[in-house]
């Protein structure tokens, strides 16, 4: 029993670490050669990125750079994408671990092996994830909830990942799938390892179309059938100039198009918006381990932007850590009132920012309420008046009490 149970353990550690492991990659080049060629193509570019200056004589040669690695990043990655621009990209589905998501928020922990993961969500959630001193010892992805302000946040301890993942390293893959899915990122690690470790769980999360702490770039990009490129900014000195998105648009064969940047972008952000599938989601650093360092060593840490210093062993700052998730989680709580009645404090509806209108309150109660709706009534920040009555696109605020009035 004890010999199966290590057999697998061994197998499944040599898949995720074995020297990229294409198998599940399928690559319209017949064989694992496509993908490395794929992948020396995208050193080739990087060095030459590298090597070439920053300048305006360069920007147009940087955009088809820039254009032509985010093309051969996609092919990476969902080979049956399609060429052009838009579509495709970014994490195929279904690639991430099978585990339902439930409650109203999803957090992820994503870091090197061993950095103290599962530790975290076993102290944190008080659902058992196995933690040890080897690498690799978890091994699919376990949840925990926490019960936070009325709402309830799932948390994710995942396999630890390695430089390579999202190329199709094992595992790998299946971890950044999964973070994909996550409305916050814990990027966790471990204070006694170099900070180079955070770069490249970085760059393996940026590879799968995931930006962290960033906002959708708000660029307008109008497709048309003749008249060129032309391109416009609000901003009064443009990081991007027009050869550069001449440049960019060639490479995806695009001809003729208006775009419109609503503030300073650059040329990743161009590129972001053609290639589209790209998710943006917020990101805590928790430094674990922070018993092992001196008081000098952390105050350092805790001043650095994002970062949450932790030690998940003796539990210290656990709760700095997840009240600093319930900041960059941005939830809104909705309390309902039924009509005559005190409100319920209790099970709040929580909403996300950005989707928190009267019609989405009003569909996450019911499917079919926004039919029989009529308008409602709101007390808390989100109005003036006390209650002030609204239609379905009024936009609530955290801690509203709604009470919604049906059509006879
Ligand atoms: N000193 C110290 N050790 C810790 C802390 N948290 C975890 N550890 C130890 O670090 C080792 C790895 O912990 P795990 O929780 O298994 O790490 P993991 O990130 O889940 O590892 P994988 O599942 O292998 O990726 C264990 O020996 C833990 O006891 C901490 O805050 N301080
Ligand atoms: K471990
Ligand atoms: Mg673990």
């Amino acid at each position: 029993m004890i010999v199966t149970k290590t057999k697998k353990r061994e197998y499944l550690i040599a898949s995720m670490t074995s020297s990229l492991n294409f198998s599940h990659v399928k690559v319209g080049l017949s064989d694992s050669t496509g993908n490395m060629s794929i992948m020396q193509r995208i050193k080739d570019i990087e060095d030459e990125m590298a090597r070439t200056q920053k300048n305006k004589a360069t920007s147009a040669h940087l955009g088809m750079l820039k254009a032509k690695l985010a093309k051969l990043r996609r092919d990476l990655l969902d080979p049956t994408g399609g060429g052009g621009g838009g579509g495709g990209g970014g994490a195929a589905k279904g690639e991430g671990f099978d585990v339902n998501k439930v409650g109203d928020a999803r957090v992820g922990f994503v870091g090197f092996p061993s950095v103290g993961k599962s530790t975290l969500l076993t102290k944190l959630t008080g659902t058992y994830s196995e933690a040890a001193s080897y690498e690799f010892t978890t091994l699919t992805c376990i949840p925990g909830i926490v019960r936070y302000r009325g709402a309830k946040l799932q948390f994710l301890d995942l396999p630890g990942i390695i430089e390579g993942a999202k190329d199709g390293k094992g595992r790998g893959r299946q971890v950044i799938s999964t973070a994909r899915t996550c409305d916050l990122i814990l990027i966790v690690l471990d204070c006694l390892k170099p900070l180079t470790h955070k770069r490249i769980i970085e760059k393996e999360l940026e590879g799968f179309g995931i930006r962290l702490n960033k906002k959708a770039p708000n660029i307008t990009f109008k497709k048309k059938d003749k008249g060129g490129i032309t391109f416009s900014s609000t901003a009064v000195n443009p990081k991007i100039d027009l050869d550069a998105v001449r440049a960019v648009c060639a490479e995806y064969r695009i001809m003729n198009a208006d775009i419109l940047c609503a503030d300073d972008y650059d040329i990743d952000d161009l590129v972001d918006v053609i290639e589209g599938s790209r998710v943006y989601i917020p990101c805590i650093y928790a430094v674990n381990k922070i018993d092992q360092i001196t008081l000098e060593e952390l105050n350092v840490m805790d001043k650095l932007p994002h970062y949450c210093p932790i030690c998940a062993f003796h539990e210290w700052n656990l709760d700095g850590l997840v009240e600093m998730a319930w900041e960059y989680l941005d939830l809104v709580r909705v309390y309902t009132k039924p009509k005559g009645k005190l409100p319920d404090f209790n099970e709040p509806v929580v909403l996300h920012r950005g989707r928190c209108s009267v019609e989405d309150f009003c569909n996450k109660l019911h499917k079919n309420m926004i039919k029989s709706f009529k308008y409602a009534l709101v007390w808390g920040q989100s109005v003036r008046h006390r209650p002030q009555r609204v239609g379905k696109d009024h936009i609530l605020m955290d801690e509203d009490i709604v009470q919604i009035v049906k059509k006879i």
